[in-house]
């Protein structure tokens, strides 16, 4: 069998296009007649003018009872995401939407992904509980405190928390994001040899002890409106370092996120809007990069 996966394979799908707080999510719910989606593929779709997405949500039939799928994240360059906040918003809204279901689970690489449809609209997702060991980030050597380690040579950002919410998160706490350089530092240090796995680098200015304004460049697709497991991951660290509460407000430039670190599982749980966009099918042009 050759392991080049043609991408054409691919076309005839339907694909649902949707955003969690402007966070571009791609749906392909392949549930049905599985197919794998090479980095190619998804590189190609994600193209101006073509289907431009930050994460495409690949759903495959559910392993364990009580899951509606498997789900593989990936993101624009092609690379996969171990976890994605804002396109599991998306993709339990896609599913409430077709089976009237208001508690759905999924799982993912990173673990189950526990999703509850609120009456207002919104979804709650339990994200599970962070990692904070160095090994567990995972950071290239060893770092005693997570919380606070100044990375050498970024000595004017100060110190920077680690945490991974399933995917790898560095997080700094600075005066005035407005004052940030985000794509060039986030360019940077998303793949500074400290990030075996690169890192989605955040950029947080506390506001008050329950609300943090957050810029984010993200791992794999770059600077994005809103980044789920960044706003879950930096209001851990927030709270770790005594910043603020475990109940925070989070605004993003696509809007707000309502994270609670639930004390008594240590589980994060993110609240926040979905928008449905349009759907259609793939077509063979879509899945193939111009030479
Ligand atoms: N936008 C996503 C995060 C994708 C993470 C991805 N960039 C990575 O870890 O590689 C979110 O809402 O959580």
């Amino acid at each position: 069998m050759s392991l080049v996966r043609d991408p054409t394979m691919l076309a005839q799908r339907p694909f649902v296009k949707m955003n969690g707080l402007g966070n571009e999510i791609l749906v392909l719910d392949l549930r049905t007649d599985p197919e794998e989606v090479p980095a190619a593929a998804a590189r190609a779709l994600a193209r101006p003018g073509v289907l431009p997405f930050d994460q495409a949500m690949v759903l495959y039939p559910p392993r364990a009872e009580g899951s509606a799928a498997f789900v593989r994240i990936l993101n624009s360059d092609g690379s996969e995401a171990g976890a994605c906040g804002n396109g599991t918003r998306c993709i339990a809204a896609y599913e409430a939407g077709r089976t009237g279901e208001r508690h759905i689970l999924f799982e993912s690489g990173a673990g189950p992904l526990d999703c509850v449809m609120q009456p207002d609209g919104r979804v709650t997702v339990d994200m599970g509980a962070p990692h904070l060991g160095w090994e567990e980030i995972p950071l290239a050597r060893p770092v005693a405190d997570t919380s606070a380690y100044q990375i050498e040579g970024f000595a004017a950002l100060g110190p920077a928390s680690f945490v991974s919410v399933g995917n790898p998160h560095a997080i700094f706490f600075v005066p005035d994001v407005a004052e940030v350089d985000v794509d060039q530092l986030g360019a940077t240090l998303e793949r500074h040899p400290l990030f075996p796995e690169r890192a989605n680098i955040s950029f947080a200015q506390v506001l008050s002890p329950d609300h943090i304004l957050l810029h984010v460049w993200e791992r794999g697709a770059g600077r994005t409106r809103a980044c789920g497991t960044a706003a879950c991951a930096t209001a851990v660290a927030a709270a770790r370092t005594g910043r603020t509460g475990r109940v925070v407000r989070v605004t993003l430039p696509g809007g707000d996120l309502k994270i609670d670190w639930r004390e008594s599982d240590d589980h994060v749980l993110m609240t926040g809007p979905v928008a449905l966009e349009f759907s259609g099918t793939l077509t063979p042009d879509m899945l193939t990069e111009a030479a």
